[in-house]
């Protein structure tokens, strides 16, 4: 669950731009123009919808002139006689396909990474992570303990098992008829071992494979998975969940999670803000100041993960923008999930920021019976997840009174199926003796 293994260092990364407010143009670190060379050719690998007027639409396949490349994301071409901003990380020299092929370069043809991706899951770091996390691998011990007698003769599917936890958790507190243990990476021959040596094997059976690949010899009751990334759907593990929803889970089956939700809240951020960007005022008594536009790129432009709020950073109440339920949930939806937000602020302090973090219920197979939560909030004990911190361009002041109100956007990574970029808009409006308001938009990869 760490992006670190999804950080390609060989793929240049494109940031997204941000709207620089002073020249409303985007990428405001602008190269200079280069002269006027001839446009090059290049082709579209998916389809873009340009938002506002300076944006070029387009189709896959479509073969762009591209005039000229004011930042590393935006450049300025030509469809068709049409001209208009186009994302960079959307177009491919024309003609490389040939050349990616010659280098052997599989990045480009594998938009799940699944080689990086399965390849970290196969070593001990991210399972020992994920096992000593106690809050994490405690509520599934409690789901499978409060619903062990329902969960009798059940056939159970655990998809992404790991090594295994949960179907040894099944074996070992209720009475499955039989626990499919599904694991992509190499960790699965692990697995079977674990199962035989603690006498399992006769209820859990390890299969290794995709998800989305494997034959299972029967439908399943009951579809159990630990799935959820930073900020809930980084590695976008939850396709594969609903996939195996749609084809293994019964008529009137049960789902766990069941339900998921993203909780944002706007926050004070003083000590990162001190460490990354304060610093430069006067380390040693010198003025570093001219390394701030350098250290903001740096540090604000991606949101930090594993970032530990306090309880008393939070400049108001949190709100759960998004909420998705696990048994209607469509993968087309995961293309792009708006939320909204109000927040009341609720004490003076300095808007650094927002916070998110996330939160997953299980629904008792009894009837009546106990939800169990699992909350990574800052309220909760912390997970291995902690929270994700996205950080303004620049601190606003903020007093009791004042309102923060906007939307947030995930949208997935057209190309880079498990990453996304996260948009928050929002409009501070305060009701002191000046009514002002201010309004901010900044756009996050994560990570590409
Ligand atoms: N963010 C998380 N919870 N990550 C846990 C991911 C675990 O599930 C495994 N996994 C992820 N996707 C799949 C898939 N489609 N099929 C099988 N195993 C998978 C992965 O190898 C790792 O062991």
């Amino acid at each position: 669950s760490h992006p670190t293994y999804l950080l390609n260092p060989t793929k240049n990364y494109r940031y997204k731009p941000f709207k620089c407010w002073s020249c409303k143009l985007y990428g405001c670190i602008m190269k200079e123009d280069e002269d006027d060379a001839s446009p090059e050719e290049y082709v579209a690998l998916c389809d873009f919808t340009g938002s506002g007027s300076d944006q070029l639409s387009f189709s896959s396949g479509d073969k762009l002139l591209v005039h000229t490349k004011p930042s590393s994301d935006w450049w300025w071409a030509e469809l068709q006689g049409v001209t208009g901003y186009a994302p960079a990380s959307y177009l491919q020299p024309d003609g490389a396909e040939e050349e990616e092929e010659e280098e052997e370069d599989t990045s480009l043809q594998d938009p799940w990474q699944d080689e990086e991706y399965f390849g970290s899951y196969g070593t001990l770091k991210l399972h020992l992570e994920m096992l000593s996390d106690k809050t994490r691998t405690e509520a599934y011990r409690q789901v499978i303990f409060s619903n062990s007698a329902s969960l009798r003769n059940k056939v159970v599917m655990d998809l992404g098992c790991g090594t295994g936890i949960i179907s040894l958790f099944c074996a070992q507190l209720a009475q499955p008829s039989v626990v499919y243990a599904v694991e992509a990476s190499s960790m699965a021959a692990y697995t079977r071992q674990l199962v035989k040596q603690n006498g399992y094997e006769e209820v859990v059976v390890v299969l290794q494979g995709r998800a989305e690949e494997i034959e299972l010899p029967e439908q399943v009751d009951v579809l159990v998975s630990e799935w959820m990334g930073n900020c809930l759907l980084f590695e976008f593990m939850v396709e594969s969940v609903l996939l195996a929803r749609d084809r293994w889970l019964r008529e009137g089956g049960v789902i766990w999670p069941s339900s998921a939700a993203l909780t944002l809240v706007p926050c004070q951020a003083d000590s990162y803000f001190s460490e990354k960007m304060a610093f430069w005022e006067q380390p040693y008594g010198l003025d570093f100041t001219p390394l701030q536009p350098l250290a903001h790129q740096e540090f604000f432009t991606k949101p930090k993960f594993s970032h530990l709020i306090e309880p008393n950073d939070c400049l108001s109440a949190p709100c759960d923008v998004i909420c998705l339920n696990m048994y209607t949930l469509q993968v087309k939806d995961l293309e792009e999930m708006n939320g909204q937000f109000h927040f009341c602020v609720e004490k003076p302090g300095v808007f650094h920021g927002f916070t998110a973090w996330f939160t997953v219920h299980f629904k008792s197979l009894e009837e009546g019976g106990t939800t169990v939560e699992l909350n990574t909030g800052p309220n909760s004990e912390p997970t291995h997840w902690k929270q994700t911190l996205f950080m303004l361009d620049k601190p606003v002041s903020v007093c009791a009174g004042d309102s923060i109100s906007g939307t947030i956007l995930l949208r997935r990574n057209p190309v880079w199926r498990r990453h996304m970029t996260v948009t928050l808009n929002w409009n501070i409006s305060s009701t002191g003796e000046t009514d002002s308001s201010q309004v901010g938009t900044k756009t996050f990869p994560m990570w590409r």
